[in-house]
């Protein structure tokens, strides 16, 4: 049998993957119809608004949309019509850390991705490719198979695939347009093949073929979890030097630029930060520990547990520099949170650095004026209330405010924490936020984008991160 040629794609869940992924694909690909579906009407809706006015923000994603959508790429809360109209499906739901039961903060949650499958199941009548996009431990697709074939009508067969995604928030459009490569994971059987085969060929629309790589199915699982793993590795390893930097004199900036220039090391991802946030990284290590104790491989848990721990500690020591700094003691004073988000270019807050210096501030009683661009304030109340889950959110609105520019956030602070490295935070007038701040006047910069020597001549004491005070 020859590969099946995809005409009708679905894609189920709206999101942060969903959404931009399939939109690439219904551009890249004119003569596929691509529905992406979801059970989220706001976010559907947002998806279809007259003026564009996108559930999330991507640079490049709503020209993307304003070219495809209502030519071959449509939105739709209509699960099962869109089910039922493909052959080949995306399952692009989320696949968060458990909250309780059994692997409770570890293990990742499948509900989502098994009331897809159960769904795909009950509604399908013809064969479908179900592919695998969502993040999810070793060997799910076993299960999801077991589900399918243990459910599905007579005469109706599934193959399943996995094609996690490597897209980063931010820089998602270009990373799909551009990517690193796709990856395939597929049974070594002849149906297994001839499915993968059938998605290569809808990337190779736009991905050269030498960039589509073709695995074992518990290959390509694994290889998304280690590829978080290694990425999330190196900014722990260079925020633990960054520890001894502060210390000893030395400059973390430095040091990246003198280690990454071995080309076996490579100077990309090696930014000391205030700790790594977003919803993947922190997620796929503790599913990878959690995946190695069920395996009895504890040292191996334990060495992957250590790069979420040391991301704890960064987080926790920057917001400890700012108290020590401030003389020991932030109670009542008035402080500046630059950004929000997790990373710049995304309004996505989901795990972000910021949240937990902010909760720190809060709970030393201090007052915290936020300024992001892209976050909302429902957001930030949302966010706010879940990380301080005994403050009534009256108490956090009165220690809490949000401001609608980084000057007007930096009005009369005694510090002021960059927490997101947007680049119009190094474009402000620093002098003008220097003039009307009360002396001494402290930067904190938890993202190394600030000119240090600049600010210093200004007047600012400078507390950066990876950078000591000692010559
Ligand atoms: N965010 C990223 O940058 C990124 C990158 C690579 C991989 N991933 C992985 O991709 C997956 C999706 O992540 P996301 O950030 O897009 O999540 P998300 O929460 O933004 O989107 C998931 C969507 O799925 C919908 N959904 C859940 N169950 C559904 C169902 N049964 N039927 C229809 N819709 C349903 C939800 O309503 C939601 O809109 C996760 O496994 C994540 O780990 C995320
Ligand atoms: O040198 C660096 C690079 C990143 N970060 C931080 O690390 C976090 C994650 O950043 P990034 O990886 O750029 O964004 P994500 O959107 O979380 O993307 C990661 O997680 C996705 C979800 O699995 C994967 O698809 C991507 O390949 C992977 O990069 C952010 O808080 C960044 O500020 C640093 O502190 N230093």
């Amino acid at each position: 049998m020859a590969p099946v040629k995809v005409s009708k794609i679905c894609c189920i869940g709206a999101g942060y993957v969903g959404g931009p992924t399939c939109a690439v694909v219904a551009l890249k690909c004119p003569h596929i119809q691509v529905t992406i579906v979801d059970l989220n009407q706001a976010r559907i809706d947002a998806w279809n608004s007259a003026d564009f006015k996108l559930p999330i923000y991507e640079p490049g994603l709503e020209e993307v949309v304003r070219q495809a959508r209502g030519r071959n790429l449509f939105f739709s809360t209509d699960v099962d019509k869109g089910i039922r109209e493909a052959d080949l499906i995306f399952v692009s739901v989320n696949t968060p850390t458990k909250k309780s039961g059994v692997g409770a903060g570890f293990a990742a949650d499948l509900n989502y991705v098994e009331s897809a499958t159960r769904r795909i199941a009950a509604v399908a009548t013809t064969n479908k490719i179900v592919v695998e996009k969502s993040t999810v431990p070793c060997r799910t697709a076993e299960s999801m198979r077991t589900i399918l074939e243990a459910n599905s009508k007579p005469g109706t067969r599934f193959d399943i695939l996995s094609n996690p995604e490597f897209l980063a928030e931010g820089t998602a459009i270009t990373d799909l347009f551009k990517p690193d490569r796709v990856l395939i994971g597929s049974l070594q059987t002849q149906e297994g093949r001839d499915a993968c085969e059938a998605l290569a060929q809808v990337y190779a629309n736009w991905v050269p073929r030498e960039r589509i790589l073709t695995v074992g199915l518990w290959s390509s699982e694994l290889s998304k979890l280690a590829a978080n793993a290694m990425l999330a590795q190196r900014i722990s390893s260079v925020n633990a030097l960054s520890a001894i930097c502060e210390a000893t004199g030395a400059n973390i900036d430095e040091v990246a630029h003198a280690v990454g220039f071995d080309s076996r090391i490579g100077p990309k991802f090696l930014r000391a930060s205030v700790g790594f946030g977003g919803s993947c990284f922190q997620k796929d290590i503790l599913n990878l520990v959690y995946l190695s104790e069920s395996l009895h491989l504890p040292q191996v848990a334990a060495y992957w547990r250590q790069v979420v721990e040391m991301n704890e500690y960064q987080k926790s020591r920057f917001s400890k520099t700012v108290v020590d700094t401030l003389f020991n003691t932030i109670t009542g004073k008035h402080l500046a949170v630059l950004g929000f988000a997790f990373k710049a270019d995304t309004g996505d807050t989901r795990e972000s650095a910021s949240i937990s210096l902010i909760r720190d501030f809060l709970q030393e009683r201090a007052y915290v004026t936020i300024y992001d661009p892209k976050v909302d304030d429902a957001q930030i109340w949302l966010d706010l209330s879940e990380a301080l889950p005994s403050w009534p959110i009256e108490t956090i609105k009165k220690h809490v405010s949000i401001a609608r520019s980084a000057l007007e956030a930096c009005r009369q602070k005694e510090g002021i924490v960059i927490a997101t490295e947007w680049k119009e935070f190094k474009e402000i007038s620093w002098q003008a936020v220097y003039d009307q701040m009360s002396k001494p006047a402290f930067v904190f910069d938890g993202r190394m984008i600030l000119d240090v020597e600049k600010l210093q001549q200004i007047g600012f004491t400078v507390k950066v991160i990876g950078r000591g005070d000692r010559l």
